[in-house]
């Protein structure tokens, strides 16, 4: 644990009423499962933020996940005052309710061009996408060699991304063609942000949980609101998939069971 990681979960403890806390869902929450159909959050997930709901200034699921879907297959329905924000903040689902712009257009031309660019740059088999509707999402988990058959699209996939006005997102064996001017540290940004408007002062801490390359945006953002004087904690849910938010973190915990087991001391204050 860093010495300023430490500092924010104190004032997490200290004061948790005025507390931005944002989780990510697969791999962080969820075990990471070859089915993205089949991931499901960790038992402990859904008690344990419904404890914090109501102690804490505001919680949310901050995800690449259809917001529906990560409400789904949280079973967060029943979590009164949970906050999700899909498709890395591009969707907001509340008490129920789901706000989501129109997909932009160029998912459609990608929609219609990826199988045959799939097909030309010999996608191994094994090679599957996901439609998200305002996102696609090429998947290599399944293949003999992923991390081969990922590198093996990465060109073709940015070509296409180019073509189309959408981003490529990288993740855990996944190359996801998503709108762009969405990430989720401008996600837990404007959690904190709209925190402050409501109560007329910042937050007394901020904190981030995550597992993939698609996160280091919200370490980016909890390191900016340290800049601003407001204490906060990047977790890193530990994998051997990807290392990159291990060096960035403040406090590395051992995946989803690591992560539910913080979530249950956020409050031992
Ligand atoms: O922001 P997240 O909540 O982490 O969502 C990011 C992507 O996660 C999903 O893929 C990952 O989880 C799958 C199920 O465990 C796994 O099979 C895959 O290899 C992982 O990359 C999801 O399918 C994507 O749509 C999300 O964008």
């Amino acid at each position: 644990m860093t010495a300023v990681g430490a500092d924010g979960l104190d004032a997490i403890r200290t004061d948790p009423s005025r507390a931005v806390l944002g989780f990510d869902f697969d791999g962080t929450l969820a075990p990471i499962v070859d089915d993205p159909a089949a991931a499901r959050a960790h038992p402990g997930a859904a008690p344990a933020l419904a404890r914090l709901a109501p102690r804490v200034g505001a919680l949310a699921i901050i995800t690449g996940r259809p917001a529906r879907v990560a409400v789904e297959y949280g079973g967060f329905e029943g979590v009164d005052g949970l906050v999700v924000l899909g498709q890395y903040g591009l969707e907001r689902w509340e008490s129920g309710m789901l706000t989501e712009p129109d997909p932009p257009p160029g998912i459609a031309e990608a929609r219609a061009k990826l199988p045959g660019v799939l097909e030309a740059a010999g996608a191994p088999p094994g090679t599957f996408v996901e439609d998200k509707a305002h996102a696609l999402v090429v998947h290599t988990r399944r293949c003999a060699e992923p991390q081969v058959a990922l590198d093996r699209l990465r060109s073709i996939i940015a070509a296409l991304a180019e073509r189309t006005g959408l981003a490529v997102e990288p993740g855990r064996y996944v190359l996801e063609l998503r709108p762009p001017g969405v990430d989720k540290g401008r996600a837990l940004r404007s959690l904190a942000d709209a925190f402050a408007e409501k109560r007329g002062a910042p937050p007394s801490a901020v904190l981030f949980a995550g597992d993939d390359l698609g996160d280091l945006a919200a370490f980016d953002a909890v390191d900016a609101l340290r800049a601003e004087g407001v204490p906060g904690v990047a977790v890193c849910s530990g994998s051997n998939e990807v290392t990159e938010l291990a060096d960035r973190a403040d406090l590395v915990v051992d995946g989803p069971d690591g992560v539910v087991e913080l979530l249950g001391t956020l409050l031992d204050g």
